[in-house]
């Protein structure tokens, strides 16, 4: 690894941290060497990574409580990178799940930066501080490597007033209590990528499903964002791995008032322990989830299910029709059966299923006479990531050459 330039991609999710490293070419070409992730955490921790052409290069079990939450993930995913892959990147990008009114376009960090964004780890308590606690450290240990930080909100900056506002008074709004909107680098990744797989219906009208243990839908049109079910938090929208989606915010006040709890109490139980753990009381994990015989476990799947399709049908609405419905992340891209019972729940929208191209997890898996055609596409926040990382280091060097020239 040392012998190349490289770019290391960090994504620190909900129950996951993926990384990549890519090595750069010629003329700017990114070439995958290693994809992997520590994914399970809180149900069973697993490492797994593999390089360029798909072969193994790590895949260990841990006990659950080796792996209790995302930093302990985060050490050992950093420490197998280090000493046993020893890499030295040219550069390091970070998913940043809340870039708040002001970061539109990824950026690169210094300690201002920084600063700037740990204002709003009380608006992502479940992501940020662990998208800043690498970054923090790489800024004090190796202070000259560039670092860019990439948000899953900047893709949703497209968004009309209608979807960006809440009914409250205007200050809130101008201080930033707006829909931001999250899954951003997924759904941008998704608008690039549809033109090669249906170049007809990528601009058109469609709705794209980021089911995973964040679980968001976007309605796009011309490849933009132009509504997401998901707003001022990642706690909105659909039903999670342990967040609740969406919910009156009487529960809220009910819990304050007559439960007694604090505003960190409250935090902790919607960002912990509701969605699909809390419903089931089961699991967070929807492969645990699938696998139980538990009542609860399929009420879980069940309110899942529904509130996929409810929400398909409000992001209908906001395209004032549909032309194509996309299934992307970590439940998308490998359960066929909540594959197939959403696209039943879609029904009345013209959807009709290919039940074998759904069994076989193929590209598109809707039957021809569809009328709305239905695709599978494994999505690669990374890529964006290391994508957006190369654009600005380029960019970087560039600035400086013509300040050179100039001097
Ligand atoms: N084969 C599978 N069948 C059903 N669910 C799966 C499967 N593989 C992964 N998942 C689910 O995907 C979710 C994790 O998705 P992922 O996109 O990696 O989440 P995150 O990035 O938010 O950590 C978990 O609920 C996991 O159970
Ligand atoms: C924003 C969010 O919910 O991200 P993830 O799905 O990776 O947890
Ligand atoms: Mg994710």
């Amino acid at each position: 690894m040392t012998a190349m330039d490289t770019i290391l991609v960090i994504n620190a999710g909900s129950s996951s941290v993926k990384f990549q490293v890519y090595s750069i070419e010629g003329e700017g070409k990114l070439c995958r060497q290693i994809k992997g992730q520590m994914d399970g955490i809180g149900s069973r921790p697993r490492l797994r990574a593999s390089g360029a052409g798909g072969d193994p290069l790590a895949d260990r079990a841990y006990p659950i409580e080796a792996i209790p939450d995302v930093p302990a993930a985060m050490q050992v995913a950093g420490e197998w990178l280090r000493d046993e892959v020893r890499i030295h990147p040219l550069a390091v990008g970070h998913r940043v799940v809340h870039g708040g009114p002001e970061f539109e376009r990824p950026v690169l960090i210094d300690h201002g930066v920084v600063a700037r964004l740990e204002r709003f780890v009380p608006l992502a308590p479940l992501h940020q501080p662990h998208n800043l606690a690498p970054i923090r450290s790489i800024l004090a240990n190796f202070p000259a490597l560039p670092q860019v930080a990439c948000f899953d909100t900047a893709f949703h900056r497209s968004h009309g007033p209608l979807a960006d506002h809440y009914a409250i008074p205007h200050q809130l709004h101008a201080e930033g209590v707006r829909r931001y909107g999250f899954h951003g680098l997924s759904y941008e990744y998704i608008s690039k990528t549809l033109p090669q797989i249906a170049p007809d219906i990528a601009k058109r009208r469609m709705i794209v499903a980021h089911l995973g243990s964040g679980a968001s839908m976007c309605a796009m049109k011309g490849g933009q964002s132009v509504e997401s079910t998901m707003g001022f938090t990642a706690l909105d929208g659909l039903p999670m791995g342990t967040r609740p989606g969406q919910l009156d915010p009487g529960v809220v006040l009910y819990l304050i008032a007559e439960k007694g709890m604090s505003a960190a109490k409250v935090q902790d139980f919607l960002y912990r322990d509701c969605g699909l753990k809390g419903l089931s009381g089961v699991s967070n994990d929807m492969r645990e989830l699938e696998a139980s015989a538990d009542p609860r476990a399929k009420l879980a799947i069940d309110y899942f299910v529904y509130r996929i399709g409810l929400s398909a049908g409000m992001l209908a609405a906001a395209l004032q029709g549909l032309d194509a419905f996309v299934f992307t992340a970590g439940i998308g891209e490998n359960s066929a059966s909540i594959r197939a019972r959403v696209a039943e729940q879609l029904g009345w929208l013209g959807v009709a299923l290919d039940a074998a191209e759904n069994a076989r997890h193929s590209r598109q898996i809707s039957r021809p006479n569809s009328l709305i055609p239905v695709y599978v596409v494994p999505t690669d926040e990374e890529l964006m990531i290391a994508q957006h990382t190369l654009a600005l280091l380029m960019n970087g060097k560039s600035q400086n050459a013509r300040s050179e020239r100039v001097s």
